[in-house]
């Protein structure tokens, strides 16, 4: 069922799903680290780089669908050449409304800019951050309520560099520090910054569980983490033990997950501030009890 012959490119997954399913199997399999989705409509089709495809990710996946659906309807696991993949995705984006304020465009799309609106252009290949998925647009709506000038940022998971940009474009106006373990994306930040003429981004390809200790070097006062249950639960003690006064604005967490998030949130000494929900997803505020 799977080609494993060939280590690079994209493996696109298809699953076949009743359509009430199709969000829980995101919310699981982003926990798995898969971060690509396209929903038909009975089928999920996910997308991950073919270098973290292995025999043991797929007996992982097996393994989720059927504790979560009752048998494993993993239909197929097929390469996708990377080329074939940015072009397709590109092709297909419109500019993404995230506010009254906030847009996304990709470089290049005809846009008519409203006045006051901040426009961040994003050239996506084949990283996360284009405004299309939910808990992109939960974190800047939560971004634009908050007062960003004088604060000090890390962008844990930057993708496109979509957060970090939105910073800066909010009045930010310190060095903000931007990470991600995929150097793809790292090199598309970069390019993004670039484009969006932001500067004092640095963008590092660090992993956020193997590098804390590096990535934590200096306090941050705000921590914007949209990345999953499974690597928040495992950061977030560490965050809390190494710069213990930091916020973090927390997106990547299923509905579902809400009662062991605010149980985490609990046991480490925070608070919630600010939650907000889109579709099954929610983003939150969390703060150090004083
Ligand atoms: C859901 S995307 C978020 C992208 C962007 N910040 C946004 O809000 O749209 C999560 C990003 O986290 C990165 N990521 C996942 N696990 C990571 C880890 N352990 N360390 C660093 N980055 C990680 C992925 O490569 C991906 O780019």
């Amino acid at each position: 069922m799977t080609d494993t012959s060939k280590p690079h490119g994209f493996i696109e997954l298809s699953i076949d799903l009743a359509p009430e399913q199709i969000e829980p199997c995101i919310g699981l399999l982003s926990s798995e680290g898969i971060e690509y989705f396209q929903e038909e409509e009975n089928r999920l089709l996910c997308y991950l780089p073919g270098d973290q495809w292995s025999e043991a990710k797929e007996q992982a996946v097996l393994m989720l669908l059927e504790k979560a659906f009752g048998k494993a309807q993993l239909l197929s696991a097929r390469h996708i050449a990377d080329r074939n993949w940015n072009a397709e995705w590109e092709a297909n984006l419109q500019p993404v409304e995230i506010s009254d304020r906030i847009v996304i465009v990709q470089k290049n799309k005809n846009f008519e800019r409203k006045p006051g609106q901040i426009v961040i252009e994003i050239n996506p290949k084949m990283s996360f951050g284009t405004g299309y998925h939910a808990t992109t647009r939960l974190m800047l709506r939560q971004m634009e309520e908050m007062d960003l000038a004088d604060a000090t940022i890390l962008d844990i998971g930057t993708g496109t560099g979509v957060l970090a940009i939105a910073a800066r474009k909010l009045g930010n106006r310190h060095t903000i520090l931007a990470v991600d373990n995929n150097d793809w994306a790292a090199e598309n930040a970069r390019e993004n910054i670039t484009e969006n003429h932001t500067d004092n981004i640095r963008v590092e390809m660090l992993d956020a569980e193997d590098d804390l200790a590096e990535i934590l070097d200096q306090q941050y006062d705000l921590i914007l983490a949209n990345i999953n249950r499974n690597v928040i639960d495992r950061i977030l003690p560490a965050i809390k033990n190494r710069t213990p006064t930091s916020r973090i604005l927390i997106s990547g967490i299923m509905i579902y997950d809400e009662s062991w998030l605010k149980k985490l949130i609990k046991t480490l000494g925070y608070t919630s501030t600010r939650t907000i929900y889109e579709d099954e997803w929610l983003s939150t505020l969390v703060e150090p009890i004083s």
